[in-house]
């Protein structure tokens, strides 16, 4: 039995790749397309819910979901820890449904993470530089404010990183003490570059994203999950056996 999905957001560049791909998969049925100007009852055949919005509207949309039993998978930013936490809190007692919060799709980008959250121990002065298409309207990007918080998390032990003269605009937005640089560029489609200074050495942790192909064996992952997950999932790192590689 095919699993129907409706797509929250599907006019926009994610949404119509998310649409794409459940058109295209035998798994899933596309049974909703929604944009700005669509009610959210649209979406009440769905089993799964796909949220491709805007940070601003991501979080009613989740609610209308989840209080309507349809679990949800949701690819928009701005899902920071204190967001997730309450969304936790709010669907503890409902074990019908799942939320799984994907702040990026990218296999290289989660892997990169990985490896940033690893060398958090080791340098105490780190900084975040994200680069985006110039169409991008939010910022820090979702995937840099999910970095440093794994980055922060790291560091328990070791306290906050050492960025000096952060009352300066031009330092950066700090998130776990970690100064985030955004740009927003033609010609881009999205890069992340964590660099960490250490004793007489630094360390530059790079990815970038070339094409929205690359979120193509997340976004699967992902709705795969949101089938059977309850609860509150966050990271495609959770999806993935990060010892033996994807599945095949
Ligand atoms: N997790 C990941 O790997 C990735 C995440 N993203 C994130 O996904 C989100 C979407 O990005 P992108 O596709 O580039 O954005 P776009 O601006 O291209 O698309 C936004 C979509 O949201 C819709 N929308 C806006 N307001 C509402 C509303 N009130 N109700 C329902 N739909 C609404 C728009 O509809 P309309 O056309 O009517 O305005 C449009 O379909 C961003 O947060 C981005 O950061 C992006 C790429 C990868
Ligand atoms: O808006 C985008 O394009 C992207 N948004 C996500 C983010 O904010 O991290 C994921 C990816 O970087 C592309």
């Amino acid at each position: 039995m095919t699993t129907k999905v409706a797509v929250v957001g599907a006019t926009g560049r994610l949404g119509q790749l998310v649409s794409r791909i459940v058109r295209e998969s035998d798994e899933f049925e596309l049974v909703a397309e929604l944009d700005s100007r669509t009610p959210l009852s649209d979406m009440l055949d769905a089993d799964i819910a796909v949220d491709v919005t805007v940070p601003g509207v991501s979080q009613k949309v989740v609610d209308f979901a989840v209080s309507n039993g349809i679990s949800v998978l949701v690819g928009t930013s701005g899902w920071s820890s204190e967001r997730i936490t309450s969304l936790q809190s709010r669907i503890a007692d409902n074990l019908e449904i799942g939320v799984v919060i994907i702040p990026n799709f990218s296999v290289g980008s989660v892997l990169a993470t990985t490896f940033a959250a690893l060398a958090a121990r080791f340098f105490d002065s780190i900084e975040i530089v994200e680069t985006h298409h110039a169409s991008k309207v939010d910022s820090p990007s979702g995937t840099a404010v999910r970095t440093a918080e794994l980055m922060g998390a790291a560091r328990v032990k070791h306290g906050p990183v050492v960025a000096p003269h952060t009352d300066q605009r031009a330092r950066g937005q700090q998130v776990a003490s970690i100064p985030i640089h955004s740009l927003r560029m033609q010609g881009v489609v999205a890069r992340q570059d964590v660099h960490f200074g250490g004793t007489g050495e630094l360390l530059t942790l790079s990815h970038e994203t070339l094409a929205p192909t690359s979120y193509e064996a997340g976004i699967l992952l992902g709705l795969r999950a949101a089938r059977t997950a309850r609860g509150v999932t966050v990271g495609l790192d959770k999806l993935i056996d990060l010892t033996s590689g994807l599945p095949r």
